[in-house]
C-alpha cells in the first residue's frame, strides 16, 4: 500500500526546498521529490555558479579602477575550483542527509501527478493531503540550422565549464546574455552578443538596455543588435554563426541564452486539476494555489522567475497549508542582472505607466556628477539611478540603477515601492555620506513632471 504524507513537494530547487523546510519545521510529514540534485537550477547550474564565477572579474575591475592599487589578475583554475566548491562538486549527498535528518522521505526519481493527491516517483506510489508542484523551467534552444554540427552550450555547459573557450558567440540579449557575455569577455573570451531585438535587457527601460550595451563594450563584448543566428556550420576547427543580415562570426562555442520554459509538460498535472497557459505556466491563484489541494511555486508558474520569487513562494505556500494563508503580492521586487557594473531596478517601467494611464514624473541622476562616493570608489566614476514617481498617489512606483554595488542599494527602492512609502518621506531621508544610497534623495530633487501633469 502506498504511503500516505500530510505535503508532497515535487521539485527542489529553491522553491521546494523553502516549502519543505517551513513544512518540517512545523513538523508536518513530508514527501520530497527530486529527479536530478536537491538544489534545483539555482544552486548547480545558475545563480550561484554565475555569481560565484562573475566575482573575480568584479573585484578585478574593481581593484584596478582603485587608486592606489597595483597587480590584480584573474586566476581561472582557482576561480573554477572555488566555483566547483560552491556548486558542491555537482553532489548532493549532504542535502539528502539533510532532509532525512530532518524527519523527511526522500525520494531521488522523476516524478509525475497520477491523480487528485496521488503521485508516481520512479517505482514509488505516494498520496498526500497537499501538493506542491515546484518543478522549476528549462533552457529553451531555439531551432538553428546545422547546430548539431557545432558545439552549443546553454547555461549548464557554461557555468559548469573546467575549460574556457577562446572565442563565443552568445544568442540573447537578457539576463543570462549579459551575465553570460560579461563573464566570458572579462575571462579574456572574445564574445559577440547576437540580440534580435533593437535593445539589450527589453524589459527594463530603454536607457537601462544601452547603458547595458555600453558596459558590456567597454568589457570587450562585441554586441549585434537586430540580428539573428540563421545558420551554423563547422569551420576547420572551430565553427562560423550566420546571421541574417548577410554577416557572419567565427566562434568556437554558440551559447544559447534564449530563454526558460516551465517544467510542466507530461507531468500529469492536469489529472489533478491544474491548468497551463499556452506558454506552459501553471496558473495559479493569489495565494499560489493550482487546483483543489495542489499549489505551484517558482519558475514553473511563469510569475517573474527569479529565486528570490520562488523562495517567497515557497513561504506563502508552506503557511497556508499551516493555516496561515496571505496572497503574494509581486510589487517593487528587486531585478538585478550581475553585470559589470550591476544593473538594477523595481517596480515598472515608464512604458507599463502610460499603459496604466498614471501620471507620472521622472528623474535621471548621474552619480558621478552629483555624489561623493563614486569618487572615493573608483578613479573614473560611473553610475546612473533613474526614479519614476505617481504624482497622484505621491509615490515611487519605479526604479532602476546601473552603478557600482546597485543590487545592494536597490533594496531601498523596492522597500518604497513595495511599502508605498509617500515622496515626501523619502524626500526626508537621510543617507549615510559617503554612499551610494544618498542618490535617492537627489534624485527625487530632479523630478521632471511630465507635461500633461503640470
Ligand atoms: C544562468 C542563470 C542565472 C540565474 N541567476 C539568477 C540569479 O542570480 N538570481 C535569481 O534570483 N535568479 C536567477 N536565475 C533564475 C533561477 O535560477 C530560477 O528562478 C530558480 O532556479 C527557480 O527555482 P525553482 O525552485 O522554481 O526551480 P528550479 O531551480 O528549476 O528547480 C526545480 C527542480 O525540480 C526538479 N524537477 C523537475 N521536474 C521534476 C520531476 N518530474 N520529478 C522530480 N523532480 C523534478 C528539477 O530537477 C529541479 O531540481 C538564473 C537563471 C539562469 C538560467
Ligand atoms: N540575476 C538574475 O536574477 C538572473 C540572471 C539570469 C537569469 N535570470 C532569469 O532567468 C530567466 C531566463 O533568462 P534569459 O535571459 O535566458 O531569458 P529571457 O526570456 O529574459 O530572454 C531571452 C532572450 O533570448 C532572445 N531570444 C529568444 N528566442 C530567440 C531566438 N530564437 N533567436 C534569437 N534570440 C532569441 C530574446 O529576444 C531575449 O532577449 C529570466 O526570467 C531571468 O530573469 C535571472
Amino acid at each position: 500500500m502506498e504511503e500516505h504524507f500530510d505535503v508532497a513537494v515535487l521539485g527542489m530547487g529553491p522553491g521546494g526546498e523553502v516549502a519543505a523546510s517551513r513544512l518540517l519545521k512545523a513538523g508536518r510529514k513530508v514527501a520530497v521529490i527530486e529527479r536530478e540534485l536537491i538544489g534545483g537550477e539555482c544552486a548547480y547550474w545558475a545563480c550561484v555558479p554565475s555569481k560565484t564565477l562573475l566575482r573575480p572579474p568584479d573585484a578585478r575591475t574593481a581593484a584596478n579602477r582603485a587608486a592606489g592599487v597595483t597587480g590584480v589578475s584573474l586566476d581561472w583554475a582557482a576561480a573554477s575550483d572555488y566555483r566547483d566548491y560552491m556548486i558542491r562538486h555537482l553532489d548532493d549527498k549532504a542535502q539528502v542527509d539533510g532532509y532525512t535528518g530532518q524527519g523527511a522521505t526522500v525520494i531521488k526519481a522523476e516524478a509525475r501527478i497520477i491523480g487528485p493527491g496521488t503521485l508516481q516517483a520512479g517505482d514509488t506510489t505516494l498520496t498526500a493531503d497537499d501538493i506542491i508542484i515546484a518543478t522549476g523551467s528549462e533552457a529553451v534552444v531555439p531551432e538553428l540550422e546545422g547546430a548539431e554540427n557545432v558545439t552549443t552550450w546553454t547555461n549548464r555547459e557554461t557555468f559548469t565549464a573546467t575549460e574556457l573557450p577562446k572565442r563565443a558567440v552568445v544568442i540573447g540579449g537578457s539576463a543570462v546574455g549579459t551575465e553570460t557575455a560579461t563573464f566570458l569577455a572579462r575571462f579574456g573570451v572574445d564574445v559577440t552578443l547576437v540580440h534580435r531585438g533593437q535593445a539589450l535587457l527589453e524589459r527594463e527601460e530603454p536607457r537601462v538596455g544601452d547603458l547595458a550595451r555600453f558596459h558590456l563594450e567597454e568589457a570587450g563584448v562585441k554586441v549585434r543588435l537586430g540580428a539573428r543566428a540563421v545558420r551554423a556550420r563547422r569551420e576547420g576547427t572551430g565553427s562560423v554563426l550566420e546571421l541574417d543580415d548577410g554577416t557572419s562570426v567565427s566562434t568556437d562555442i554558440i551559447i544559447f541564452a534564449t530563454g526558460r520554459r516551465p517544467r510542466s509538460k507530461d507531468l500529469g498535472f492536469e489529472t489533478a486539476g491544474v491548468t497551463l497557459n499556452d506558454r506552459g505556466a501553471v496558473h495559479i491563484d493569489d495565494h499560489c494555489r493550482a487546483g483543489d489541494t495542489v499549489w505551484a511555486i517558482g519558475d514553473v508558474t511563469g510569475v517573474m522567475p527569479f529565486t528570490h520569487i520562488a523562495k517567497y513562494q515557497g513561504r506563502i505556500v508552506a503557511d497556508a497549508i499551516l493555516g496561515r494563508p496571505r496572497p503574494a503580492t509581486y510589487e517593487g521586487i528587486p531585478r538585478v542582472v550581475f553585470g559589470d557594473p550591476e544593473i538594477a531596478a523595481a517596480g515598472i517601467t515608464q512604458a507599463q505607466a502610460d499603459e496604466q494611464g498614471r501620471s507620472t514624473a521622472f528623474a535621471e541622476l548621474d552619480l558621478a556628477k552629483s555624489l561623493t562616493r563614486p569618487w572615493t570608489y573608483e578613479q573614473e566614476p560611473r553610475g546612473h539611478l533613474g526614479l519614476l514617481t505617481d504624482t497622484d498617489e505621491g509615490i515611487l512606483i519605479g526604479a532602476w540603477a546601473v552603478s557600482p554595488l546597485a543590487g545592494e542599494w536597490i533594496h531601498q527602492a523596492s522597500l518604497a515601492i513595495r511599502a508605498r512609502i509617500p515622496i515626501a518621506a523619502l524626500h526626508d531621508q537621510v543617507a549615510q555620506f559617503p554612499s551610494y544610497s544618498e542618490a535617492f534623495q537627489m534624485a527625487l530633487e530632479n523630478l521632471k513632471y511630465r507635461k500633461e501633469t503640470l
